[in-house]
């Protein structure tokens, strides 16, 4: 991985940040929507600094019971609790030299965050059970999804550890905000899908390439990664239409600009609905007029 992939101005700032922080050993903190690639960015950060032969160490805190986190996290002694029944390492232990990658840190309980913030400030561990504190050398990179702005407002987030963590401060811009980003993606994507099947050559439409433009991709990049693994899959030929796609296009043709609707796809829609207009409108979800519209525009020549 030498970088986050993309031709956009974003990305390409998202990767010059990348590089500085790489180089410095402040916590980190990633903002962005699900699935932009926060794991990846902090992954990546880990490779590139100075402790890349140390551990990379990731916990999902939304993904381990609140009741369980503070051990997970820093540890206990045997007989600490019921249920102890032998020594456990905490993750912040198990990054020692390395980095420790909070991911969903929105999702830490509260006196979870404090004791968060001791470590941070002292770099010391106390894990339960125990009567001695060990010293820790880790890097923090923390992760979110939320707001934490507004849980900060409600009380849910402390103002502190927010300052703490947010020394470097990163945001992965949505798939919605980098357009340009999708085809160059979406064709790498489909490289590796076609690799790991071993399928033969295979490749997007124009049509395709449209709708995959115009998609608001709440799930962002695992949701485009998602999509063309079932398009390989449901691919008929050597080329992907959009229906192969999977994704639902009729409320994506609402918010097209039609100037960019592919004539090819309004085409095979038509013909798929085998010449009935009021059936391929209604597909598009644009009325007959607009269709009309638009074939006498794109100049398509439809012998029925
Ligand atoms: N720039 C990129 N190039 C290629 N693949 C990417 C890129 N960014 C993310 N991915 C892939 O997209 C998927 C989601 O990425 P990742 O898990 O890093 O997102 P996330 O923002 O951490 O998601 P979540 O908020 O759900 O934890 C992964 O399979 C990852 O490999």
């Amino acid at each position: 991985m030498t970088g986050l992939s993309g031709v956009s101005k974003a990305i390409d700032i998202t990767n010059k940040r990348i590089s500085q922080y790489a180089a410095s050993d402040s916590e980190i903190l990633i903002q962005g929507e699900t699935g932009v690639g926060k794991s990846r960015c902090a992954k990546l950060i880990h490779q590139l600094s100075l402790r890349s032969k140390g551990p990379f160490v990731e916990i999902n805190c939304g993904s381990i019971p609140r009741s369980l986190i503070e051990s997970e996290l820093f540890g206990h002694e045997k007989g600490a609790f019921t249920g102890a029944v032998k020594n456990h390492v905490g993750f912040i232990k198990r990054a020692n030299t390395g980095t420790l990658f909070l991911d969903e840190i929105g999702d830490m309980p509260l006196e979870v965050q404090g004791h968060l913030l001791h470590f941070l400030e002292s770099k010391e561990v106390h894990s339960l059970g125990s009567d001695c504190n060990d010293t820790v050398d880790c890097r923090v990179i923390a992760a979110t999804n939320e707001a934490l702005d507004a849980l900060m407002a409600n009380g849910d987030f402390r103002q502190d550890l927010f300052y703490r963590l947010n020394v470097l401060p990163l945001t992965i811009p949505s798939l919605r905000e980098r357009t340009v980003d999708i085809e160059v993606l979406a064709n790498s994507f489909l490289e590796q899908e076609l690799l790991k099947s071993g399928r033969e050559a295979l490749t997007l439409s124009d049509a395709s390439i449209t709708v995959l433009k115009h998609h608001p991709w709440p799930g962002n990049i695992r949701e485009l990664k998602n999509v063309i693994k079932r398009a390989v899959v449901l691919a008929t030929g050597s080329v992907i239409e959009p229906e192969a796609l999977g994704i639902d296009m009729v409320c994506d043709f609402r918010t097209v600009d039609h100037n960019q609707l592919a004539s090819k796809h309004i085409e095979k829609v038509i013909r798929d609905h085998k010449y009935n207009m009021t059936a391929s409108a209604r597909y598009l979800n644009i009325s007959r007029p607009t269709l009309y519209r638009l074939i006498k525009k794109h100049k398509l020549e439809l012998d029925s």
